[in-house]
């Protein structure tokens, strides 16, 4: 069964429509890469699988039932941080379980294996501004994590980081969904970064009225190093392929800003 499935999904805001009879299934374990040009809706179907934002007309399915209220299964990573500055790393990894309910001596015990798991053994007491933004990304990422999702929803989480650090981020997301292969949804407007993470890679059309208009299949092998997919030649011809479907589309959005 799907894990997540958009059925004929709409979503207009007033007068405009976003994005327009969207039809896309997720199969449980499988990395998803959500690609088109600026504004074209990405978030917008992020909010929706998060049910952070209703359809205007069709419907989310969660594990096949109609999506109602917040997703129980998603965990959402968004390009800005949404750790505490007044909160050290440890006590922002660990407040998801206190926030269900978990004494705070056991919820700080496995935020800081989650720490320790992404490389932020050494830091518990470090506070937000202290840490550089891969770091602070690595702790938004435990905090996600921690609690357990089985559907990860990331909207363009490294856009902000510098080239180095977001490639050491993407091998350490990598590293992290072999574990336990989550279902993913990540949205970026990167196309090499989509094809280098990614099972299969969706792409959108310029808006309004966005929907899918192709879908690859990312026949890579795996594990992967995100730096040195990309020199490959199946790589390249992948890039080649989706890049001239996403390119028009583009260029239509441009024109239309
Ligand atoms: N709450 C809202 N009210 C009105 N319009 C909105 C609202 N949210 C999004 N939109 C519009 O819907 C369209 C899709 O927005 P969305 O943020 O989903 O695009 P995106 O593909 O994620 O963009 P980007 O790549 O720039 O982040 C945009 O034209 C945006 O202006």
């Amino acid at each position: 069964m799907n894990l997540l499935e958009f059925r004929q999904v709409t979503v207009a805001f007033g007068d405009y429509v976003a994005v327009e009879g969207v039809s896309l299934a997720l199969r449980p374990g499988e990395f998803v890469g959500l690609v088109g040009p600026t504004g074209c809706g990405k978030s917008t179907l992020l909010n929706v699988a998060a049910g952070l934002l209703a359809p205007s007309q069709g419907e989310a399915l969660v594990e096949g039932r109609p999506l109602k209220g917040l997703n129980p299964l998603a965990g959402y990573l968004f390009q800005q941080d949404a750790i505490l500055p007044w909160k050290t790393a440890l006590d922002n990894v660990a407040l998801p379980l206190v926030f269900r309910g978990r004494p705070w001596a056991e919820a700080r015990r496995e935020a800081l294996a989650w720490l320790e798991k992404v490389g932020l053994g050494r830091f518990p007491r470090h506070f937000p501004h202290q840490l550089s933004g891969g770091m602070r990304k690595r702790v938004g990422l435990a905090q996600v994590l921690i609690a357990g999702p089985r559907l990860l929803l990331m909207d363009e989480p490294f856009s902000a980081l510098d080239v180095q650090t977001r490639q050491l981020m993407e091998n350490e997301l990598l590293r992290l969904w072999q574990e336990d292969r989550k279902t993913v949804l990540f949205v970026t407007h990167d196309l090499e970064e989509a094809i280098a993470l990614s099972d299969r890679v969706v792409v959108l059309s310029a808006g309004p009225r966005s929907r899918p208009i192709g879908e690859f299949p990312i026949p890579l092998p795996r594990p992967r190093d995100v730096a040195e997919i990309r020199l490959t030649p199946e790589f390249l011809r992948l890039h080649r392929e989706i890049w001239e479907l996403l390119r028009g589309e583009v260029m239509r959005a441009h024109a239309g800003a």
